[in-house]
């Protein structure tokens, strides 16, 4: 009989189906009264690089995810598949005929794009730019990033919290939003001696170098190990760590079905927020509990927000008056 306690995944796809199910309503309200677009725009290889092929694959890969879980909630996706060889004012077109559209409510370019498409990510109204890619966007990150905290948070008190990969684009993101919270992560970046990961009690890995992390880097006193890395291989997707590593933590984000489906859900708020209840406070993961089943009571947060409001405005809720003015004023602090 092996004793060896197995890690505990977290649910990445229960995770996105709650949300999913708990906004669905708020949706329907709102696209009667909005319409809402949602483009995504990403590239297509045009050479033999196979580090940029993969990354274009996993831009697709993620692409057909956002247009999947906008369709589920019933907006309208423009997948829009560029050549990574075309010339930047025709990128620059698509980005501001979207901008000019009031028809559209988000506007998302998948990265890496191509070295001089990065300066037009800017020129992305910050109003629509839902994945905080330009450094005008409302947002303090991006969706990934905020998705690796969110369900990193349950874990956080009292840890040590390593960061890998923290000055890249989605490192960044969480390094800034941990220190908003009050954390003070420990940072890695290319180059330094992964082995002081062993003095860390939360891992949170975001490098998109496959299988970087070893047992030699996580092992069993790791409380949770988050990895949002996501490389297409044909034996099948790989993150950050290597299986070895991966069965080591008390508890673990798999790939595929850990980040990806999170980022997801997080997106789906976004776009409710954008066109139906700005005021709205975010879903948040509240652990495993016992049984190992699904927690984000996710129900419970937004339910009882989108109650509250309605309270406040004197009258019961129902489903098809979510429909909210985005400029009222009511006075909630939801966060
Ligand atoms: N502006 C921008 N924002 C991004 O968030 C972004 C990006 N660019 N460029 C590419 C990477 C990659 N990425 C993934 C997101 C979800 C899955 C995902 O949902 N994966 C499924 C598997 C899906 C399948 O295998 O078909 C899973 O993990 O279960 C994967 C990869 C986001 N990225």
């Amino acid at each position: 009989m092996i004793d060896t306690p197995q890690p505990r995944t977290i649910p990445g796809r229960a995770i996105l189906a709650e949300v999913r199910d708990t906004y669905r309503d708020a949706y329907a309200a709102t696209l009667q009264q909005h319409g809402t677009r949602m483009m995504v725009v990403r590239f297509a290889p045009t050479t033999h690089d196979t580090v940029w092929a993969a990354r274009m694959e996993a831009s697709r890969v993620s692409a057909e995810q956002k247009v999947r879980t906008f369709t589920a909630l019933g907006a309208t996706p423009d997948h829009i598949v560029v050549p990574d060889s075309a010339g930047i004012s025709e990128i620059a077109g698509i980005i501001h005929r979207a901008n000019d559209d009031p028809q559209v409510a988000g506007i998302i370019v998948q990265a890496p794009p191509p070295q001089p498409v990065l300066a037009l990510l800017n020129e992305i109204d910050p109003a629509k730019d839902i994945d905080a890619l330009g450094i005008f966007a409302p947002r303090t990150a991006c969706a990934t990033a905020d998705g690796v905290v969110r369900v990193a948070e349950p874990y956080l008190p009292d840890a040590r919290i390593a960061v890998v990969g923290s000055s890249g684009f989605v490192g960044s993101g969480v390094v800034t939003l941990l220190r908003q919270g009050g954390h003070d992560p420990m940072l890695f970046e290319n180059g330094d001696d992964l082995r002081r990961l062993r003095d860390a009690d939360v891992v949170l890995s975001t490098t998109g170098s496959p299988w970087l992390l070893t047992p030699d880097h996580i092992h069993p006193g790791h409380r949770l190990v988050v990895d949002s890395g996501f490389t297409p291989h044909p034996d099948g997707p790989r993150g950050d760590l290597h299986p070895d590593a991966a069965a080591q933590p008390q508890v673990v984000t798999p790939v595929p079905g850990g980040i990806g489906p999170v980022e997801m859900a997080v997106l789906a708020e976004r776009l409710l927020h954008q066109r139906a209840a700005p005021e709205l406070g975010a879903w948040r993961f509240h652990g495993l509990d016992t049984q190992h089943q699904t927690l984000t009571t996710v129900h419970d947060d937004v339910d009882h927000q989108l109650q509250h409001r309605h309270e406040l405005q004197g009258r019961e809720p129902e489903a098809q008056e979510l429909g909210y003015d985005r400029n009222e004023e009511n006075g909630l602090d939801l966060s």
